[in-house]
């Protein structure tokens, strides 16, 4: 099994409602967001997937979120959820996970994390047979 990792960053307020402290109030961070795909089978160059196709499809969602406050974004702001670091993982597990698998037969999405700050991330991935 090989596995690739692609980080990238971005900047974006949020507030947490309900939060008892600080983080209820808007404020922001600059994020990191980290990729790993994986899969079974290297192409004709030995790679799993060009590390450009991940890129590319991280920076597509990196660009809805990059300067934004997130709780408006679709997805927070009507399901009234609050973005925090794990439910960003979610949002962009979901958003990503189709858009990944269809780089190339063979690979899928494993995990996202993403970071608040250099020491406070979270991650989301699903268990697969
Ligand atoms: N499990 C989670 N806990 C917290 C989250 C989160 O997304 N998931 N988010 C926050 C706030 O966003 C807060 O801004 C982050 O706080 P903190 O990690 O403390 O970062 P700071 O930059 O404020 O660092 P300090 O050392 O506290 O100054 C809180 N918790
Ligand atoms: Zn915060």
């Amino acid at each position: 099994m090989f596995e690739l990792t692609v980080r990238s960053r971005f900047s974006a307020a949020h507030s947490l409602c309900g939060y008892p402290g600080d983080c209820a109030r808007l404020h922001g961070h600059t994020w990191t967001v980290e990729v790993k795909v994986t899969g079974d089978k290297l192409d004709q160059l030995g790679m799993l997937v060009d590390f450009k196709d991940i890129k590319k499809q991280l920076s597509m969602i990196i660009d809805q979120l990059d300067h934004r406050f997130l709780n408006d974004i679709p997805g927070f702001r009507e399901e009234g959820v609050n973005p925090t670091a794990e439910n960003l993982a979610y949002y962009i597990y979901k958003t990503l996970e189709q858009a990944i698998a269809a780089i190339r037969e063979g690979i899928r999405l494993k995990e996202i994390s993403v970071w608040e700050s250099p020491d406070a991330y979270a991650t989301y991935r699903e268990e697969f047979n």
